[in-house]
């Protein structure tokens, strides 16, 4: 079964879009919308004072962003609406002590990124107006794993596995993925190395034997299929019990061979992304969010700025006919 999420997700197409009351809540929609978090706008309002049993007083936070329960109010810098709206949080904190709040003012939005796993986003010296789009927020990536594990555990219910992950872009999949399936597992590691004359060849091979064992190869994602099609084979001359492939990504548009992936996190555009592992010239990995990079940044990259070559392979990559702005699928096996 694949469920189709699309890629505005979290945003709302134009005719469901809230009418804000002031411009700044806009920009702030805007803002939540680039980096796919999740939000309901003036979804509840709180009573906070009472005469004769009628409500007198009430005060309906901006914004509700339910991946961390957490209300937003927005404030200027007029001191005159800051002091009122201090008082009516303050009054709201007091009534409703379990209710998260926070009051923020403009030049604190990216300081929110922080509580949505986004770490500073500056982490690799990445602007965010070098972003071309955020394709997967750190929250949705979480999920997805978490409902990968669910499923993978069941599917080997009184088994145990071998993971076997492909270096290097699957740091932090295999990572996350392995501490969300709660079966035994052994974890072991393969590099390739990739020659235009060779071809594909293993540089460094298991550590385990993998004869009569369950076995799950974990990608972070599948393009073509040449690679995995090459795993796959030297694999199943080993003899395992079983072998099924977990990818988080699959540019399902690009495959030349037909590969069988049975737990798929992601089907995704035709567009070089990097991100949560997967790298241009061995930066961008360590971002927690995947995303897809201006143009310029690769450019950058080619001169030598940051970290050397020609920086071709990824520009042809991303001029590659895309389909920007479709959609995002979750896919399973
Ligand atoms: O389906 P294909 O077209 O064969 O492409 C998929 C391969 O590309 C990526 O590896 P990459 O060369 O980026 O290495 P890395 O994991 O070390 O970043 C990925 O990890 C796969 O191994
Ligand atoms: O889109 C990609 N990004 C990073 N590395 C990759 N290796 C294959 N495809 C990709």
């Amino acid at each position: 079964m694949t469920a189709a999420v699309q890629q505005s997700s979290v945003r709302r197409a134009d005719a469901q879009r809230p009418r804000f009351a002031h411009p700044a809540e806009a920009e702030f929609a805007a803002f939540l919308d680039f980096y796919r978090i999740a939000w309901e706008y003036e979804p509840r309002s709180f009573p906070l004072r009472w005469q004769d049993g009628r409500i007198v007083e009430q005060f309906t936070p901006d914004f509700y962003l339910p991946e961390q329960d957490l209300y937003v109010e927005l404030t200027t810098m007029k001191q005159s609406l800051v002091t009122r709206k201090h008082r009516k949080v303050r009054r709201l904190r007091e009534l409703y002590p379990h209710v998260n709040i926070v009051l923020l003012y403009r030049k604190d939005y990216h300081e929110i990124l922080s509580r949505f796993g986004y770490g500073s986003v500056d982490i690799t010296s990445l602007r965010p107006d070098q972003i071309e789009r955020v394709l997967l927020s750190p929250a949705e990536i979480q999920r997805r794993v978490a409902e990968l594990g669910q499923q993978i555990s069941t599917d080997y219910a009184g088994e145990s596995l071998v993971l076997v992950g492909v270096l290097k872009g699957i740091t932090f999949f295999l990572a996350d993925l392995a501490r969300a399936i709660t079966r035994p597992l052994a974890i072991d590691y393969l590099q390739l190395s990739r020659d235009l004359r060779e071809g594909v060849a293993i540089r460094k091979d298991l550590d385990l034997d993998i004869r009569g064992k369950h076995v799950l190869l974990v990608e972070d994602i599948v393009n073509t299929g040449l690679t995995l099609d090459f795993i796959m084979r030297v694999l199943r001359e080993r003899e395992p019990a079983s072998l099924e492939v977990c990818a988080l990504l699959d540019k399902a548009e690009r495959r030349l061979v037909s590969v069988p992936v049975k737990y798929v996190g992601f089907t995704i555009p035709n567009e070089f992304v990097v991100g949560y592992g997967l790298d241009y010239r061995e930066l961008y990995r360590n971002l927690p969010f995947i995303c897809v990079l201006k143009r310029e940044v690769y450019e950058a990259n080619g001169n030598g700025h940051l970290i050397g070559g020609t920086g071709q392979e990824a520009a042809a990559e991303a001029a590659e006919p895309s389909l920007v702005a479709t959609r995002v699928e979750v896919g399973s096996g």
